[in-house]
């Protein structure tokens, strides 16, 4: 099946939160699905739509080997995951490969997909929320692990006596006016201080244009960042158009390779 005949590939990133499985035609993320377990029965919206080309898949948890035997054969055979072992088209700088998430690699790779030719921050606002550089040619270059939006709050909340808990939703002054307002504020405008910290010194120093944000904290962080003034660029599906790519790589290249 060639490409321009609609070529159907469904992509899987497994958070520790959620999992984001996105189905893509041609290119285009055509539908998705937000679930909190991996089974096939909740993919089926997705695997339903019409026949597969194949499917690329990445997690940061583990991994349930019959769930993966059984997509398997419904991709006859064309199932690719993302690990520290694959030929990708970029290079990854990263001391500790091996410990590396490989969302974060799908992620610059997607970055470099939506973006060629610019050095851009990806960030991915999820359960924890990483800082990563990626240069004009879409290497990986490293980047910070923070927490994310969910485990800040959660932790005033569950290691202090008085702070309640709290979510994104609300007033959200520059400095908190009660209770609620100062946690707030000080998790999510800390949040974006951060970043916009981090992209001024990732412009300084390895010449970043661009803030490629993703993650389901994405879409609270975005809109503030760009109040600050900073080119912000959302993408829900920064992580699954890198899967896409790492899969077509793979599977259009000469040594098509399959794990
Ligand atoms: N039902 C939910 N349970 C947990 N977190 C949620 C939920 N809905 C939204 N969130 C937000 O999603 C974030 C986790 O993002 P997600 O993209 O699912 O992470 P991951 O990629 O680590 O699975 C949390 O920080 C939280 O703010
Ligand atoms: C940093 C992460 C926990 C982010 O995962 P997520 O919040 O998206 O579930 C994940 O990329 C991971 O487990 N990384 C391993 C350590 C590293 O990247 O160096
Ligand atoms: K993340």
């Amino acid at each position: 099946m060639g490409n321009k005949e609609g070529k159907r590939i469904l992509t899987i990133d497994q958070g520790n939160t959620s999992v984001k499985a996105v189905l893509w035609e041609n290119g285009v993320p055509m539908d998705w699905l937000r679930i909190y377990s991996l089974n096939i029965e909740e993919l089926l919206p997705l695997l339903s739509a019409g026949e597969l080309h194949g499917c690329a898949y990445c997690s940061v948890c583990h991994t349930d080997a019959k769930f993966l035997e059984t997509l398997r054969r419904l991709v006859d055979g064309r199932l690719l995951m993302l690990t520290p072992n694959v030929d990708l088209p970029v290079r990854v700088e990263y001391a500790t490969r091996g410990s590396l998430g490989n969302d974060r690699v799908a992620a610059a790779l997607g970055a470099s997909v939506l973006i060629p030719g610019e050095a851009a921050l990806v960030v991915d606002a999820g359960t924890a929320v990483t800082i990563d550089l990626v240069d004009c040619e879409g290497n990986f270059l490293g980047g910070n692990i923070a927490p994310g939006m969910r485990l800040r709050f959660k932790s005033l909340s569950y290691e202090t006596s008085q702070l309640p808990m709290v979510d994104e939703n609300g007033d959200m002054p520059e400095f908190g006016c009660d209770t609620m307002s100062a946690i707030r504020c000080g998790v999510v405008g800390g949040m974006v201080s951060e970043i916009a910290d981090a992209f001024r010194r990732a412009s300084e120093l390895y010449g970043c244009s661009r803030i490629v944000i993703t993650g389901s904290d994405g879409n609270v962080l975005a809109p503030l960042l760009e109040k600050r003034g900073l080119p912000v660029l959302m993408d829900p599906d920064l992580v699954g158009r890198g899967l896409l790519s790492f899969y077509e790589y793979n599977v259009s290249g000469v040594s098509a390779r399959r794990n």
